[in-house]
């Protein structure tokens, strides 16, 4: 193999259209239902070999636009990416050491799956730097090992997962759908907003799919979307951050067809009907003062490509 070789991998966000949570489990995990939608907020993931480092382990480097995004991304065997890489090097003879530069515009511990995309899109560079030996189904249950929303950007597009959120089935989407994300100072931890949703909510009932946000979907009907959007974290989210209430309330104001926060949280996601609407309801989430900042997408759209 050639030392120099690299391989980049563009991976995207995703936001929780629907985020059903039941109660939680013996193993301490929730039963989800999960409609996952990735969106036009891309990492870059690229590796190349590193024939100083052991095989599976791995230096990490990171940049970004936001100073306070890439300060949270750990750079030790806790970063997503290099544990990625070192599952996979456990089933492929070929592997070496590699560096890992992550190029980050997805929001860290934003409930935007950031740290799941690079471990996502890590699998997938890896794998082809050493060779491509591993399946992709095989690389869907290693994905499944490191976190339950590592297997939905290997898909990318829409789908639901079940499950604790990992076994995924593509969800039919017409059209393309139009998307703000306000940002927040901070992150929040998912674990501790899953701890005060059972806080909250200790009689959660089992979480079932929604079938208006899925004839929704199909339909590429916005208006219907919006109205449909849902997440039983939000409550937990807003418990903890009571400041994103002031923000879900300008983007509703300004007229967004919905208002969400994305996941566990402290991001918040807004759907409009077209970019010049996205453009406007970024400019009133700006001026409002109530978010960092505000950023525009769209989707759905691909998964964990190589570029
Ligand atoms: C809430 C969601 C919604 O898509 O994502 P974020 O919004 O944080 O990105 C996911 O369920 C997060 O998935 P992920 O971040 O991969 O979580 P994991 O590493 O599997 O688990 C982290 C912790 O979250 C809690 N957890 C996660 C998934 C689940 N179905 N039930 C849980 O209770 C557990 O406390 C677990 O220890
Ligand atoms: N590659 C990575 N990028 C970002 N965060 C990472 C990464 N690897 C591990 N982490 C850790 O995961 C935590 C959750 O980050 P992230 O996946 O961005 O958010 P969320 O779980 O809210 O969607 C971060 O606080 C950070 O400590």
């Amino acid at each position: 193999m050639n030392a120099t070789t690299a391989v980049t991998v563009r991976v995207p966000a995703k936001v929780n259209l629907q985020l059903a949570v039941g109660p939680a489990r013996d193993d301490g995990y929730h039963g989800l239902v999960n409609v996952f939608h990735a969106v036009s907020l891309f990492d870059e993931v690229t590796v190349s070999a590193a024939p100083d480092l052991r095989p599976g382990t791995a230096a990490l480097s990171v940049d970004g636009d936001r100073p306070d995004h890439v300060a949270r991304v750990p750079l030790d065997d806790g970063n997503l990416a290099a544990r990625a890489a070192a599952l996979l090097a456990r089933e492929t003879p070929t592997a070496t050491g590699v560096r890992i530069h992550l190029s980050k515009a997805i929001p860290v511990a934003g409930g935007m799956a950031g740290g799941s995309a690079d471990a996502a899109a890590a699998l997938v560079a890896c794998n082809t730097l050493w060779g491509g030996g591993v399946s992709r189904t095989r690389l869907l249950e290693l994905a499944a090992d490191l976190g339950s929303d590592v297997p939905f950007p290997l898909l990318g597009r829409t789908a639901v997962g079940t499950g604790r959120g990992e076994r995924l089935a593509p969800v039919p989407v017409r059209g393309t759908f139009h998307w703000v994300f306000a940002l927040a100072e901070g992150g929040l931890s998912t674990a501790e907003v899953f701890a005060e949703y059972d806080r909250l909510r200790p009689d959660a009932p089992q979480p079932r799919l929604d079938e208006e946000l899925v004839a929704a979907l199909a339909a590429g009907d916005a208006l219907r979307l919006g109205a449909a959007l849902g997440n039983d974290l939000q409550r937990a989210a807003l418990s903890l951050r009571p400041g994103l209430g002031a923000v879900l309330d300008v983007g509703r104001d300004a007229g967004a067809l919905g208002a969400i926060v994305s996941g566990s949280g402290p991001t918040c996601a807004f759907l409009v009907g077209s970019p010049d609407r996205a453009r406007e309801l970024a400019a009133a989430l700006r001026d409002s003062k109530e978010c960092a900042d505000a950023v525009i997408a769209h989707g759905p759209v691909p998964g964990a490509t190589v570029v």
